[in-house]
This record gives C-alpha cells, structure tokens and sequence, in this order.
C-alpha cells in the first residue's frame, strides 16, 4: 500500500506509516496537473490545507481508498467526489484546537497593543509610544459567532481577560454556553454589540462571505476583528473598505480567502495584523493531527471502522469494539438477500433487535448495503458510497431499532421488495464473533453464511432431502453442512446446504428438476 503525503506533516507520522508497513511519498507543493499524473499510484493520500484536493484529482485516483486532513477544515477537499467515489474523508477535529485558540488570542493581544507594528519601528530605531497607545481587553464584549471547540476555548480565555462574551451559534444550547459565562444572542445582536469581533466557523456554502459590507455597517464603530478560522467567511474587500474609513479600528486575519496570498491590499494597511495561516502551526498540534490522521489512515487501509470519517458516521472507538463484530454478519446478510432476488430491488428495511439497538447502527445499515450490492456493482461500491448509490438506484433504505428481544439477545432482520417479492432474513451473533442466519421467510434454520451455499425452497416430504444429497454427492460436490427449515408437516420447507466448492449451472438444473424442489439458489458469500 502506497501512501502520499502532499502537504508537510510532522515527522512521526512519516514514521507511524513506514513502521505500519506502508511505502510513503512525501510530494509537497505539487500543482493538480502533476498531482493528477501520479495520484492512480496511491491507496492514501494526507493533505493540509494548501493541496486542494479536487474533483479531478478523484477522479484521477484509481486505487484512492482514504484521504486524510492533518487538521480540521476540508473546505480544500471535494468531500461530494470523494463520497461519489468511495473514498473516505478524515480529519482530525481536536489536534490543533488548542494552537488556534492560542493563536487567536495572541492576535487580538498584538493588535489591541500595536505590538507588531511598535516591534518593526523600535528595530528600525524609532522609540515611539504615544503612537501607540493601545485598548485594554478588560470590560470589552468580545463577540464570537461560532461556539465551537475554537470558539468555546477562545471564550474560556476572554473570560479570563475579563471580557464580556456574547457568542452566536445556533446550535449549541443555552445551558452548554451559561456553563462557559457566555451570553447567546443572534447573529444581529452579536456583530451589533461586539468591540472585538472573533469568526470560529467552518468555511461552507452557508458561511461564505457571512461578514460582508451590509453586516459591518451594523457594527459598532471602532469595531476589531479576527478571523483565525477560514478566509472567505469574511468578504476580504468589504474588510478593506471598512478598516480604510476607519469603520472598523483594526483586524487581525491569519486566513484569506486566495492562499497562498502575498499581496492582498490589506497588507498596506496599519490597522492589520496578517499571519500566514499559523493558527495550527505548533510543535504540539501538527505532532497531534499528524498521529490522529495516520492513525486513520493505518485503520482504514486494514480495513476497519475509522471514528473521524467526516463523509462516513464517524464511530468512537468504544462503539468500534461494541460493532466490529456484527460487521460481517450484516454484510453477509446483504450478499445473501442480494443472490436470493432476481429483479429490481425497490426497497429495503433493515430491523435491529435487542443489545444492538441501544446504538448508533448507521454504520452497520451502510455495510449491509454495501453487501447488498457487491454482487451487482463488484468493487464500485464500498460502505462510504453505498447509501448514495442505493438511492441513486431508487432503492428506499429504511433502519429500525427495538431493544425487544425477539427470541434471540440480538437479531437484525433484513427485508428486501423487489417487483416480483419480497425476501426476510434474520442472522444473529451466537457468543461474541459467531454469525447465523436464523430465519428466512419465517422458517427458522441455523446456517452459517460462509462460502459456497445452496438456498432450496421445496415441499417437506420424502425423497428430497435424499435426491438433493445424493445428486451434489454424483457432481463430486461435498456438503458441509445442511440445515432445514419447516413450519407445517407436508408444507413448505427450506434447505440450506454449505458445500465445499462451487455448484455448476448444470447442476443447479439438475437439482431444480427433482420433484418436490420449488426453487435453488446458488450463493456465494
Ligand atoms: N487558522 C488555523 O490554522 C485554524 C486551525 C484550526 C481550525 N481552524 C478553523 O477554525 C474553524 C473552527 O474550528 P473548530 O475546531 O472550532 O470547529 P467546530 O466544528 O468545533 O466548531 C464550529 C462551530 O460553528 C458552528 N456553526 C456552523 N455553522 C454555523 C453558522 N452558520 N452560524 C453560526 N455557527 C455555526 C457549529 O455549530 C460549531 O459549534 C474551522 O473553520 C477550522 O477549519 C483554523
Ligand atoms: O483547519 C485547520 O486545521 C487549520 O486551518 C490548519 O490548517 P493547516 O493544517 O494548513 O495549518
């Protein structure tokens, strides 16, 4: 397995993959043209936030199963291409919290004392103060629209400088924000009432140019902005005007909306404070997003859950253990159903019984559709895909959960409509890892869905068993195991047969023909 890494992460991720088995290419600073040429070669790839990884470059990516984020944002990432595609998308939300939340406050610390500008004249030999007298942060609201893990630390501080803090963000509650002194408001209320004005939001379609001109006319005058958190929330030119008129006292901005940026017209200005996207940028943080995202990556190129799937439900490692096993069982489940239909599948249920559906089952629900249309689909589709291609085939998925027991500690029951019927199956896990099938259509049987297996609907009467046994032993096929399922003496029955090796077309017509046998299905699992 290849892993590239196109922007610099800390060294002891370089190391974690090496030492996990991986080849790994560190290949910074390449344009999407090159990126493009190279990138079928890898199985992994680890971006910051300069590689803009786009739809091209997915498309472009044959054998691209994950792509990591060494930090928080993936504005930089086309998640869409990549769900479309199958590829995981992870981050790594809390490695580099604490750094931007620093980094915040030391802006809003160097601006409100002129710091940086005081700094360049006294190394230029000019000992002046009366320039620059600065603002006390005690007693000032400090307005922050977006309580987040940024937002929320960068509150816990301004606390500590005796700030007033009125924060917007509406979706977290009330009590959450009165546990950290904070006051909610609405958006108006927050950027109306602000002396210093902080962003802590994700760049979306939403947030993009949240800050503009209309918004800062309703700013108090003499208003100080930060943003630390993504270029583009805050509409950079409206920001030059304002801080030109003197609308706005002053802006501190590690983030532009065009990075790597160089020249922008604020720069001219003595009211700004500029960094070069530093706000991650500590030994601590980049030493932490670099171990959460190879960590990631390592899980998913073996093939297990990851917990920071940003296009995947993301899975704490508690519930991993909890889920890990019934992972084959669903999958199989879904292959099984899939092989037993022969058209269009409309629409599928999936019913999640006992211990299980005390928990989030979403990521189970994606594997059994993912078995559910391997045999159709081969490799196209993977449990990050799956839901996407299930609808796009018009396939209605729904989930349900009971903590009832239905005759066993946990059972899920998969049901499939297609236009010509509609197929249940229920499997269990017997002790910790042992998956059954233990009913189909009402029957109650006890299979194990592994390898080569003969699904055979037939009327319970005698000389079937026998013929039906006897027939695959004349093919030189052996049965493993054979299981049968009945409700009523002399009515329907199934047999279910594990067998050794595969059963030829031939065959399963031969069988087919035996006088009592309603159906055979072949199924491979
Ligand atoms: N400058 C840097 O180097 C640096 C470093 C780390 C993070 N960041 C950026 O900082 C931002 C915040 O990161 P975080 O870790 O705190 O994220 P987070 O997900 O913990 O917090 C974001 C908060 O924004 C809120 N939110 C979302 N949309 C909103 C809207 N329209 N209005 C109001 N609130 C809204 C969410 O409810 C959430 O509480 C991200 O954009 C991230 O990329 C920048
Ligand atoms: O979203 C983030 O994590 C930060 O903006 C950090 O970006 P960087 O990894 O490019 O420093």
């Amino acid at each position: 397995m290849r892993v590239l890494i196109s922007d610099p992460i800390a060294d002891k991720g370089v190391a974690m993959l090496e030492e996990a088995g991986f080849h790994v290419d560190v290949r910074t600073k390449k344009s999407e043209e090159e990126i493009c040429g190279f990138i079928d070669e890898y199985h992994a790839m680890i971006v910051r936030s300069q590689t803009k990884v786009t739809r091209n470059i997915i498309e472009k990516a044959r054998n691209l199963k994950i792509i990591g984020r060494a930090g928080v944002g993936i504005d930089n990432i086309d998640v869409d291409a990549a769900t479309e595609k199958g590829i995981v998308v992870v981050n790594a939300p809390e490695g580099n919290t604490i750094a931007a939340t620093e980094h915040t406050l030391a802006m809003m610390l160097a601006f409100a004392r002129n710091i940086p500008k005081a700094n360049e004249l006294l190394k230029q030999g000019l000992w002046e103060r009366k320039k620059f007298t600065g603002v006390e942060l005690r007693n000032k609201v400090l307005g922050i629209i977006g309580l987040g893990k940024i937002g929320s630390g960068v509150a816990s501080r301004a606390r500590a400088f005796e700030m007033n803090v009125l924060a917007y963000d509406p979706y977290i509650s009330e009590e959450r924000a009165k546990q950290m002194g904070v006051e909610l408001s609405d958006f108006n209320g927050v950027i109306e009432n602000a002396d210093f004005l902080t962003i802590h939001l994700p760049l979306t379609e939403e947030t993009y140019h949240l800050i503009g001109g209309e918004q800062i006319k309703k700013m108090k005058p003499g208003v100080k902005i930060v943003n630390v958190a993504r270029g583009g929330i805050i509409d950079e030119q409206a920001l030059y005007e304002a801080l030109k008129e003197g609308k706005i006292a002053g802006a501190a901005v590690d983030v532009f909306e065009n990075e790597p940026e160089t020249k922008s017209p604020l720069f001219d200005l003595e009211n700004v404070v500029v960094t070069p996207h530093l706000g991650a940028s500590t030994e601590e943080a980049q030493l932490n997003v670099a171990i959460d995202v190879v960590e990631e990556i390592i899980q998913a190129l073996k093939g297990e859950l990851v917990k920071n799937a940003v296009n995947i439900p993301s899975i704490k490692p508690e519930l991993q253990h909890i889920l890990n096993p019934y992972r084959e069982l669903v999958e199989k489940l879904g292959k099984l159903i899939s092989q037993l239909v022969d058209s269009h599948i409309k629409k599928v249920e999936i019913k999640y019984n006992g211990d299980i559906a005390q928990y989030n089952v979403t990521s189970l629900t994606n594997t059994f559709l993912k078995g559910l249309l391997r045999p159709i689909l081969k490799d196209a589709v993977n449990y990050v895909n799956a839901p996407l291609i299930a609808q796009s085939r018009g396939i209605s998925v729904s989930e349900n959960k009971s903590v009832e027991l239905d005759d066993y500690a946990n059972l899920i029951t998969v049901s499939v409509e297609t236009e010509k019927c509609t197929k249940t199956i229920s499997g269990s896990l017997f002790g910790k890892h042992d998956a059954r099938i233990v009913r189909i259509d009402g029957f109650t049987v006890d299979a194990v869905p592994q390898g080569h297996m003969l699904v055979v609907p037939h009327i319970d009467k005698p000389k079937i068993i026998g013929p039906v046994g006897h027939l695959i032993g004349q093919h030189d096929i052996n049965i493993a195991g054979m299981q049968v399922g009945r409700k009523n003496i002399g009515g329907r029955a199934v047999m279910f047969l594990n067998v050794d090796s595969e059963v030829p077309v031939k065959t399963i017509k031969e069988l087919a023909k035996i006088d009592g046998v309603l159906d055979v299905k072949y199924v491979r699992l």
